[in-house]
């Protein structure tokens, strides 16, 4: 008997795919292979292109030039109807729920099951909605609007919509970006059930770990270019790295000073309370330090910051800088005070998206420019060109709208307006997040620069390797409340899980030189 070996069978390709927007060549001649029933990375920096590509493939935006060819059939996308009518469906990063209709409702907009009189028949498409969940093995609450739903859930509701509309190829566009580390191993084991299915996945991260973890096949991106295609079984991250921004990446984070900066005191919080009887919170942050506060999403790490600052509801603080209190009831108190806050959710509190790089650089920053009374502008002009360059920002010129820019380009203007703002606390939520290898490690180059200077960094951030890495010293989170602080050696990933999956948070204690 000769048993015969069938090879998984292609389909969807790209051909030649190529894409100009007014001044960028966003895409040159992209070709890219996917199988049924694998998971396929898609990578590259910042400003690759690989959303542009995955609008093309969503019939968003149209190629200058190149082929889709689908199961051996070239197809031509009008519209993202045409495209969903091919079997694809995109999870943008943003996705595209309506937040105040449930589960069900979203799932069949525009397209209400209907019963023999012509109604709607809830009952079908419940029934149809429990299945495809049951399927997805996910448990939703289909009775509350979307909004009420977790991150993970609103995504699981936008993966079990492309699968009701009978999609065959899933674009996942950074979907771990908002999600903790539990959600993802969810979305993982989703994602490895639906390609047990044959269903084909094309998923795209900045996170390589996960890469290894969930993908079959890789292609890379770079300046809008094929760089290179391979099996994760036979790639690693460094070449992958390489392939990514062209030259090796040897070292991510600067040498921390030694001894860690232990002088003057900028910010003391000796009590904030978040909620009325809650834990009390204490912290400071001394001159040219990075302190990370880490912990699990949802452990009160921003709430804190927020509150703080007078950007969030605290019930009882008393902050002192530079060892007088001040009152910091709204975020322009604080930053009267020199105290800048860099927001996790950059598209809504970070950034006019319609405006230019240069507005939104300058924006707050104009006084900086003011020569009797009037905004010099050449001077103005000079400063957001320095800045956008010295972040890194990839675009025709500052004159570009922010919204043409890929996410982490939209990213590095926020970092570059509050660089150009005199500062002397900045408040770093998330800072890396959605931003490729090479702008991190410019990034973290950047803060230490920065602290250098004089400058201290208070980061938030939920990746682990970049708070032990980069921070000088540690505040953990728990429950709501600071529960250990840590510096020196107990700055390690095995500690800070340790303390922050502890489930009864108590005031802080000290591991390390105590602050
Ligand atoms: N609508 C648009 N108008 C003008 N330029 C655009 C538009 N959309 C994308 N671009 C440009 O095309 C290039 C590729 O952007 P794209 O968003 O595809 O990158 P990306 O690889 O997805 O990046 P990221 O990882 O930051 O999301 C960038 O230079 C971007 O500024």
């Amino acid at each position: 008997m000769t048993v015969t070996y069938e090879p998984p069978r292609e389909m969807l390709r790209l051909e030649g795919v190529s894409k100009r927007f007014p001044g960028v060549k966003a895409l040159s001649n992209i070709d890219l292979s996917v199988r049924q029933g694998e998971v396929h990375a898609l990578l590259g920096e910042n400003g690759a292109g690989k959303s542009t590509l995955m609008k093309i493939l969503g019939g968003i935006h149209q190629a200058d030039e190149g082929r889709i060819v689908i199961d051996g059939t070239e197809c031509h996308f009008a519209g993202y109807g045409d495209a969903i009518a091919a079997g694809i469906g995109i999870i943008f990063q943003e996705f595209s729920l309506v937040p105040y209709l449930n589960a069900v409702e979203n799932i069949f907009l525009g397209r209400y099951r209907t019963n023999r009189f012509g109604l709607m028949d809830q009952a079908a498409m419940q029934r149809e909605a429990r299945a495809v969940f049951d399927e997805l093995g996910v448990q939703i609450d289909l009775g509350v609007p979307i909004c009420q739903l977790s991150v993970a859930q609103q995504q699981f509701v936008e993966i079990g919509k492309a699968l009701s509309l009978k999609a065959r190829l899933l674009v996942l566009d950074e979907p771990t970006a908002t999600l903790t580390p539990n959600e993802a191993e969810h979305l993982f084991k989703v994602m490895r059930a639906l390609r047990a299915k044959g269903v084909a996945m094309i998923f795209i991260s900045h996170h390589l770990d996960e890469i290894f973890e969930v993908c079959d096949r890789i292609s890379v991106l770079r300046d809008g270019a094929n760089a290179g295609h391979a099996d994760v079984a036979a790639t690693t991250v460094d070449a992958l790295v390489e392939m990514m921004v062209g030259r090796r990446i040897e070292q991510s984070f600067p040498p921390k000073p030694q001894p860690a900066p232990n002088g003057r005191k900028v910010l003391e919080v000796p009590g904030i309370q978040l909620v009325k009887d809650g834990p009390v919170n204490r912290f400071d942050l001394h001159a040219g330090e990075i302190l990370g506060f880490a912990g699990l999403v949802g452990s009160g790490r921003t709430e804190l910051a927020l509150g703080m600052m007078g950007a969030d509801r605290a019930h009882r603080k008393t902050v002192l800088r530079n060892g007088q209190p001040v009152r910091l009831d709204d975020p322009t108190q604080a930053l009267a005070h020199g105290i800048g806050l860099l927001p996790e959710s950059r598209k809504v509190e970070g950034l006019i998206t319609d405006f230019t790089i240069r507005f939104n650089i300058s924006l707050n920053n104009l006084g900086r420019h003011r020569r009797a009374g009037v905004v010099d502008t050449t001077s103005e002009k000079r400063a957001a060109d320095e800045l956008s360059r010295r972040v890194g920002v990839k675009a025709p010129g500052i004159d570009t709208r922010v919204a043409t820019l890929s996410g982490g380009n939209q990213q590095k203007v926020v970092i570059a307006r509050w660089l150009g703002h005199d500062c002397e606390v900045l408040i770093f939520d998330e800072p890396t997040r959605g931003i490729d290898v090479g702008a991190k490690a410019e990034i973290y180059q950047l803060m230490r620069e920065l602290t250098r200077q004089g400058k201290s960094i208070l980061m938030i951030s939920s990746e682990l390797p970049e708070i032990v890495g980069l921070c000088d010293r540690v505040a953990v989170f728990s429950g709501g409340a600071i529960v250990a602080t840590l510096s020196g050696d107990a700055i390690n990933a095995g500690e800070i899980m340790r303390h922050a999956t502890s489930s009864s948070p108590s005031l802080p204690s000290s591991s390390g030189s105590p602050s």
